[in-house]
């Protein structure tokens, strides 16, 4: 049996990895490979595996994180995985806040050796925010950098907007941490597929491990709307009253201003919609540090109409 090529995805909340599997799905898909999907997300609603294919097999790890709880399971999902549906490539997108020499770990158990091989570490780093990293707290900083360390395969994301001279600055930032790696400048995480089938990983070094959880302090909780909320409002709250150390927002939600219902993705400051056709729940998840469940639940509470 032809053994499995693992791709691990890896990138702070938000960096654009599940922008990334999709197109590798799609990618995948073009060539008619059987790609398999296993994904983590520390909250106890999936939101993110939406962007499967019903068709493509999908195992999911739901409320923690790789690096801290689930790592076993993990190892057990990945085997099922093989032995169920002998897929030709496992992407693993892991939950922002794993580190990537953890989800290595996992898949490098000797259970799992006759059936997966080269596992690689895909970093898809947000560009802003890694130029502005001095504002978050130092474990966040120290997971970043982590990221950036260890990848295979360097993703600047979301360089849209950065200058010439912040390019500069990614580049030297990443010759310091991570001479050998491959990289790119990408938007909206889009790379030639080639590229990463022509990738090998490189010897991994010894690693700070920087254990979520507790340290970090990376908190995540489903807030339900009752019902619509003014659009207008929920951005005046965005900008005005909700806390920086948001770092992401996920879910479904229905505006009072126009019918229907939309998938909200919130990161670094900016909310941006998707319409959404089948019926879903109103909840959304939030992920940030240092939240304050009962004050955040109030203020949104007061934005239904
Ligand atoms: N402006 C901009 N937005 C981007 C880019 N790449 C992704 N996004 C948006 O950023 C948001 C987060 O992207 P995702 O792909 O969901 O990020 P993620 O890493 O999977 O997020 P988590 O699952 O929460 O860790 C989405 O609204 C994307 O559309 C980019 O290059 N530029």
């Amino acid at each position: 049996m032809e053994k499995a090529k693992v791709l691990i995805l890896a990138g702070f909340l938000g960096s654009g990895k599940t922008t990334l599997l999709k197109q590798l799905l799609i990618e995948e898909r073009r060539k008619g490979s059987r790609p398999a999907v296993l994904m983590n997300e520390i909250g106890s609603v999936s939101i993110d595996s939406d962007a499967v294919p019903g068709d493509i097999p999908l195992s999911e790890l739901l409320n923690g994180c790789v690096c801290c709880t689930l790592q076993d399971q993990l190892e057990r999902q990945l085997l099922l995985l093989c032995q169920q549906h002998a897929p030709e490539t496992i992407i693993i997108e892991a939950t922002g806040v794993a580190h990537p020499i953890d989800i290595l770990d996992a898949c490098l158990s000797p259970d799992l050796l006759p059936f997966i091989k080269d596992p690689l570490i895909i970093s898809v780093i947000d560009s802003p925010r890694w130029l502005k990293r001095e504002n978050m707290s130092i474990q966040s900083r120290m997971l970043l950098t982590e990221q950036v360390k260890h990848a295979d395969l360097l993703l600047w994301n979301k360089t849209g907007s950065v200058t010439e001279a912040e390019r500069e600055q990614l580049l030297e930032d990443q010759n310091r941490l991570n001479p050998k790696v491959t990289a790119l400048f990408t938007d909206y995480a889009k790379v030639d597929n080639s590229l990463i089938r022509s990738l090998s990983s490189h010897e991994k070094g010894d690693y700070q491990t920087v254990r979520i959880g507790e340290q970090l302090k990376v908190k995540t909780f489903i807030h339900t709307f009752s019902g619509p909320v003014s659009k207008e409002r929920f951005e005046d709250w965005l900008r005005n009253e909700a806390p920086d150390t948001i770092y992401r927002m996920k879910g479904y939600m229905q505006f009072s201003e126009k019918p229907g219902t939309v998938l909200m993705h919130y990161s670094y400051g900016l909310p941006q919609y998707e319409p959404e056709f089948m019926k879903k729940p109103l909840r959304i998840v939030i992920i940030g540090e240092e939240l304050d469940k009962d004050e955040l639940s109030s203020q949104l509470n007061r934005l239904v109409e």
